[in-house]
């Protein structure tokens, strides 16, 4: 800028690349041997700066244009190595308003006549002009970073064609709309981006979903015959009634009721393969991303049917009669729906008014049946966290659980009790579990009579309690990572172990003391943070709300303002990124490297060969807040999660740690942080409410009448067919 000030804007600017297959590299390296010039980084660099400093050397004879006033130059190395220089040319003279004939002379951008000049005629054809391309040359360069104009003259064989600036829009949306739609998104997501044509979209959504409903019938019909020569009785129960419903077209209703382990995703994959290999339709959803990732084809309920994230009594999905999502509801023989008691029932109600909309164009007798008459089979396990109502009361959430829903009526319910996970060693714990589930587990004798509803007080065994110390984080990473030195270096012990607590504020102090202690260098990242566009022209909201408030606002789901990370510490992903390649919410990853705009991972859980996940900073805001705005954060959609709280964990584990400073909190967290493990031996809890009175009793939360309506489970041997109308 002070060179600016001086002498005025620059009038030329000049880059010179390196070429390794100038002669003065070939020839040496001919003559000493090598045959790649980018071995020799030294021999290039020498030539490269030999040739700057005679050409700056000319400019400054005026060889080429007049003298320069001032000559500036950088040196910089490109993506291989190769030096190249941007030069800026302050020239004698007023150059200022340069006639079309005054910048010929200094740009020529035509082909030198062969005969005149065959020397600058060899050089443009071998270093500028454009080779064949396309089918015929797919390893061509320009095949690697092809422009969308390039692509439309390959594609209509048409190398002169050229495209009005809004055609080139139209076709450059369509290239971004087919990128996202592998990645299950839209434009139409992006309020801000405009869209192509609304015939074109329509085709590409329309070839997006056959896309999804294509499968290879022969493979379903292998997988179908593994799958139903083991199922027990239970599940061939269900399996019967939900494949004659579909045959039969009876549009039934069906809940499958059976704690983790008992079969259920077994179950409908089975039933999946028995209908996909008979060319049947079938929409499998699940109310989280991960356990969709289980289902093939899996997707979130959200995401699949257009539920809006806020649901009241009356509310429709985002789908119309006649668009391809409808037509593809529509043309749909069975939705599977997992996880279903952790989802409010004002979805399944809002898919049900939806379906019976769409389906009434052509059939007005669906109006009165559930789901417009399609078969619909619903599983989970009601012991589960059920819908969470921010500051809801009890009574909130066992209102808005599905069995409170007027289509439960209509759910034949089908009960899972034999337990396919656990060795017949793990039984006991395993049935000791689901005492705990259904708020059956013994009690202290002394305390049985008046601890009734709602918590209860169940034993423990002193095995699973760790001591009150005066340093109860210290105890309880050194009982889930008793060599944390080594530990935090073996990604097995990192995948199998999980510090579970009911709030998010204990998982930060937690997540930050481990951090501390791996060795390495700290990187922090801080969001960037602001209101919602349509608030942010209020001046208001600025004056009332300064930037250091928004920072310190912390959301469930939201990552927090200061990002603390070191290389090989395990952090969860907070947002769907790409579901088919299994980064969804919840999704555990390993930092490998900390960039400036991305930081470098790999996926934790996965057991084999990992590839690099490089992960940007995106804009997220909170679903639901008390604010009179809505926030809007950009940062690494991701926490670090040594500990994580007791409803993100999904994963079956090794190892879990439960601390609770304060006792659980709510329906079934006790429940599902027992679940994760399968032996006593992997269980350790560390309960500050005790106050170290040397009980074994901790606080277990069962809402009871939340289970209205359904079948009382049993132990997890019984083998018999349980059915319920
Ligand atoms: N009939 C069966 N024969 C053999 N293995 C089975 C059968 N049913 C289930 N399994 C196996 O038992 C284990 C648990 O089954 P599955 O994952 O289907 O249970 P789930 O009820 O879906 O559990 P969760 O709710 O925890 O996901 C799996 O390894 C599964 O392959």
């Amino acid at each position: 800028m002070a060179i600016c000030r001086w002498y005025g804007n620059p009038d030329l600017f000049i880059t010179i690349t390196t070429n390794p297959k100038w002669d003065e590299i070939s020839d040496h390296l001919k003559m000493y041997g090598s045959d790649d010039p980018n071995d020799r980084p030294d021999l290039e660099a020498r030539v490269f700066k030999m040739k700057l400093d005679e050409l700056i050397s000319d400019f400054n004879k005026g060889i080429f244009f007049p003298r320069p006033k001032a000559v500036v130059y950088t040196i910089e190395f490109q993506k291989r190595g190769l030096p190249h220089a941007h030069i800026l040319l302050w020239l004698d003279g007023d150059f200022r308003n340069p006639t079309a004939s005054d910048i010929d002379k200094i740009i020529s951008a035509e082909l030198p006549d062969k005969e005149k000049d065959p020397e600058a005629y060899g050089l443009v054809e071998q270093h500028m002009m454009h080779g064949p391309c396309g089918e015929d040359r797919k390893a061509s360069p320009c095949m690697e970073d092809e422009d969308v104009l390039m692509q439309q003259r390959r594609l209509l064989r048409f190398p002169d064609l050229q495209l009005s600036p809004n055609e080139l829009q139209q076709y450059t949306l369509i290239e971004i709309e087919c990128l996202l739609q592998n990645f299950e998104k839209s434009l139409t997501e992006f309020t801000v981006m405009p869209l192509p044509n609304k015939a074109v979209m329509d085709q590409i959504k329309h070839k997006a979903m056959a896309r999804h409903d294509q499968f290879d019938i022969a493979e379903e019909a292998i997988i179908h015959e593994k799958l139903f020569d083991k199922l027990n009785h239970q599940q061939r129960a269900v399996y019967d009634a939900v494949i004659k419903s579909v045959f039969q077209k009876e549009g039934r209703l069906f809940f499958l009721y059976g704690a983790g382990g008992t079969g259920k995703t077994f179950l409908y994959r089975a039933i999946i393969a028995a209908l996909r290999s008979s060319s049947k339709k079938v929409i499998p959803v699940a109310s989280s991303a991960i356990a969709a990732l289980l289902l093939p084809g899996g997707r979130t309920a959200h995401s699949r049917f257009n539920i809006p994230l806020k649901l009241f009594e009356d509310t429709y999905c985002e789908v119309k009669a006649g668009t391809i999502l409808a037509n593809f509801l529509n043309e749909s023989d069975l939705i599977i729906w997992d996880e279903a008691p952790m989802a409010h029932r004002h979805t399944f109600e809002a898919v049900d008014r939806t379906l019976r909309d769409i389906l009434a164009v052509t059939d007005k007798t669906t109006l009165t049946k559930p789901f417009g008459g399609k078969t619909v089979l619903l599983g989970g396990d009601f012991r589960q966290i059920l819908p969470v109502i921010p500051q809801g009361t009890r009574q909130d959430t066992v209102n808005a659980a599905l069995n409170r829903s007027h289509l439960w009526n209509n759910c034949e319910i089908f009960l899972l009790t034999q337990n396919m996970r656990v060795k017949p060693e793990e039984k006991a714990f395993a049935d000791w579990i689901l005492e705990v589930g259904d708020g059956r587990a013994a009690k202290e004798p002394q305390i049985l009579d008046d601890c009734a509803q709602p918590e209860d007080q169940i034993l423990i065994d002193k095995t699973i309690l760790l001591p009150i110390t005066s340093t109860p984080l210290e105890t309880l990473c050194s009982s889930a990572f008793p060599d944390f030195a080594n530990d935090h270096k073996d990604l097995y012990k990192i995948r199998e172990t999980a510090i579970l607590t009911p709030r998010n504020v204990t998982v930060d102090e937690i997540n930050n003391y481990l951090v501390s202690k791996v060795p390495g260098e700290e990187k922090e990242y801080l969001s960037a943070d602001s209101f919602a566009e349509e608030e942010q022209h209020s001046g208001d909201l600025d004056m009332t709300y300064p930037v250091e408030y928004l920072n310190s606002l912390e959301f469930p789901g939201l990552p927090a303002h200061k990002l603390r990370l070191k290389v090989g510490v395990p952090v969860m992903l907070l947002r769907n990124l790409n579901q088919k390649e299994g980064l969804c919410n919840g999704t555990r990853l390993i930092v490998t490297h900390l960039g400036e705009k991305v930081i470098k991972t790999e996926m934790l859980t996965s057991t084999t060969k990992r590839d690099p996940i490089l992960l940007p900073r995106i804009i997220l805001s909170p679903p639901e807040s008390n604010h009179p705005f809505t926030l809007k954060r950009r940062q690494f959609p991701i926490r670090v999660c040594y500990a994580m709280t007791i409803i993100k964990a999904k994963d079956r584990l090794c190892h879990v740690s439960l601390y609770l400073p304060k006792p659980v909190f709510s329906h079934g967290q006790l429940y599902v942080a027992l679940s994760r493990v399968t032996t006593p031996k992997g269980l350790k809890i560390l309960d500050l409410s005790r106050d170290g009175d040397g009980s074994r009793t901790i606080s277990n939360i069962v809402y009871r009448e939340a289970y209205n309506g359904l079948p009382q489970s049993t132990g997890s041997d019984d083998d018999e067919t349980s059915k319920d109308q």
